[in-house]
């Protein structure tokens, strides 16, 4: 027989029973207490499903007492309500039942079925003390397009696994296309009235920043593969928040230009040309009221901007010296409002008297790498220099449009902090428009298909992964529509104006609609193609032959 670790009875010592009960009871009470804890917790987290197990036990309760008929009454009375409801406000209907309805299942049955099983597969389980540790799936929010999953990260892990198993979590689930958002991607919530002061506050609980948790959107089906129609023109732009396109999550995609100068890349025929005149309807009422001045640079010769002449402040499409003079100028203007504003603020606020002016180069790379006249080339190249380095914070941008965005092509591209890829011909390219590494993060810019003109990768505000975005397309029609309707008010400065074409007015066809009754091209802008051949152009691209309707 083995001896005893302590032998009370030799040490003449009792056992001392008190103490080991004491502590005995005292461990089994602090792991009860543990336990009631987590299940407060479990059920705080689980707040939704409350009332659904109080309604299953008030069911079983009434079946109970009274049979089924109460039953049969309540979803008759249901059914009717659905029925009205649906019938009268279809969008709250969809938003508010069928939506939730549509989240609740794929939560359950697509999402918490397959969870273990797909992030095993896709290789982001950890293992751990002999067990395994695997992602905890917070939340699942349905849109009519995505399936938004908020998951946890076991330690160990960073966004960029989830970044790599994209594709593997995308078809695990059954879908074609997973983005991966490290950050929360929607903002918290503007709060006004009395009780805004609180709100705040628990949103800043609500929101706060969690890095351990990543967002997976999960693209359903596609919504980005039909045109976007132009979208309504804002009374006053807001510069922070230009509506352009739309998201595939089917929000509508605002542009930040304030303080920032954009860069466009594109292959040709890709959809620039509507980036541009997106930009130019969001911003059409700030033109009209003077608030905004666009100076248009067309070096295809008017090719892409003439339409729209009546928009812009000053244009030029066909003489070198008078881009580099515009250019030249846009350098005076911003010294003027530096020596200004020195010392006041640090960043311009638009006015009538010192509006917000907007310098648009639909092709750049022909003004720096092409143009043939080496001393204008270099004029050209300093003034941009000099607007791309300094000009955002005075209200003096730059938004260009080009095909090749390799550095040799555009010397200034890295001065551009806002980047736009629509379909590129090159993977390599990708990463030199959004920068490095955005296609790993999910920029697929270069397989974008030709007919998908107008789609492009975007970085929204604050979030290194890009999203997916359709811009709206902007039909000649509604391009002359707009430049009949926001002409460009008279500019009160010491430069010289050129007075806007005379365009014909758009006329009321007697429903409140404007028509537009189109002039004959001038020389100048006339077409350099046949349109017989720019439809041909289009034919084997677009989905519907070129004619985006
Ligand atoms: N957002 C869009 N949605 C649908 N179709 C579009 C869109 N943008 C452009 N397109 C179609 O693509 C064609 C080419 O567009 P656009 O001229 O804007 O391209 P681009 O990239 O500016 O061409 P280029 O390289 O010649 O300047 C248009 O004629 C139009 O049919």
């Amino acid at each position: 027989m083995r001896a005893p670790l302590v032998n009370f009875r030799r040490l003449q010592v009792a056992t001392p029973w008190p103490l080991v009960w004491t502590v005995t009871i005292a461990f089994l009470l602090v792991r009860l207490a543990v336990a009631v804890v987590r299940l407060g917790i479990w059920a705080l987290r689980h707040w939704r499903a409350w009332p659904s197990v109080a309604l299953v036990l008030v069911a079983v309760d009434v079946q109970q007492s009274r049979g089924w008929w109460p039953h049969l009454l309540v979803l008759l009375v249901l059914a009717a309500a659905g029925g009205v409801w649906f019938w009268r406000g279809r969008d709250s209907f969809h938003r508010l039942v069928v939506l939730r309805a549509v989240t609740v299942w794929r939560r359950l049955w697509v999402y918490r079925r397959q969870w273990h099983e797909a992030m095993t597969l896709c290789g982001l389980v950890k293992k751990y003390d002999g067990g395994e540790k695997v992602p905890d799936l917070l939340a699942v929010r349905c849109s009519y397009a995505t399936d938004e999953v908020v998951l946890r990260m076991p330690r160990g892990q960073n966004p960029e696994a989830y970044h790599k198993a994209a594709r593997d979590l995308a078809y695990s689930f059954g879908t074609r296309h997973c983005r991966v958002f490290s950050g929360r991607r929607q903002a918290p919530p503007v709060r006004s009235g009395r009780l805004a002061w609180l709100l705040r506050r628990v949103d800043a609980i609500r929101f706060r920043d969690r890095p351990r948790h990543v967002w997976l959107v999960f693209i359903r089906r596609d919504p980005l593969t039909r045109i976007v129609a132009p979208l309504p023109v804002p009374a006053r732009p807001d510069f922070t928040a230009l509506p352009l396109g739309l998201r595939e999550d089917l929000a509508v995609y605002c542009l930040r230009l304030l303080a920032t100068h954009v860069l466009v890349g594109g292959a040709t025929r890709m959809g620039k040309g509507s980036v541009i005149w997106s930009l130019l309807r969001a911003l059409a009422a700030g033109i009209r009221s003077g608030l905004v001045r666009v100076w248009a640079i067309d070096p295809k010769g008017g090719m892409e901007l003439s339409i729209g002449r009546p928009l812009f402040s000053r244009y030029v499409d066909d003489d070198w010296t008078r881009m580099a003079d515009m250019l030249d100028d846009a350098v005076t203007r911003m010294r003027a409002r530096q020596r200004l504003l020195r010392g006041k603020v640090r960043v311009h606020t638009p006015t009538v008297d010192e509006p917000l002016i907007v310098i648009v180069i639909d092709e750049i790379a022909a003004l720096l790498a092409y143009l043939p006249d080496s001393d204008i080339r270099n004029r050209i190249a300093q003034s941009l220099g000099l607007l791309l380095s300094q000009g955002a914070g005075l209200g003096v941008l730059v938004v260009a449009a080009t095909q090749d965005p390799r550095k040799e092509v555009v010397s200034v591209r890295d001065l551009f902090p806002t980047r736009i890829a629509l379909g590129l011909t090159e993977r390599g390219h990708v990463d030199l428009l959004l920068g490095d590494g955005a296609r790993d993060r999910g920029a697929l810019a270069d397989q974008i298909p030709l007919s998908a003109k107008g789609v492009a990768y975007v970085l929204l505000d604050g979030q290194p992964e890009p999203a997916r975005v359709r811009f709206s397309y902007i039909a000649d029609d509604v391009i002359r529509d707009m430049a009949a309707t926001f002409p460009a008010s008279p500019e009160m400065s010491p430069e010289p104006v050129e007075s806007p074409a005379p365009v014909k007015p758009a006329r009321s066809n007697g429903n409140g609609r404007h028509t537009y009754r189109p002039t004959p091209p001038r020389q100048a802008s006339a077409p350099l193609l046949p349109p017989s051949l720019l439809n041909a152009l289009d034919l084997n691209t677009t989905p519907n032959g070129g004619d985006p309707r």
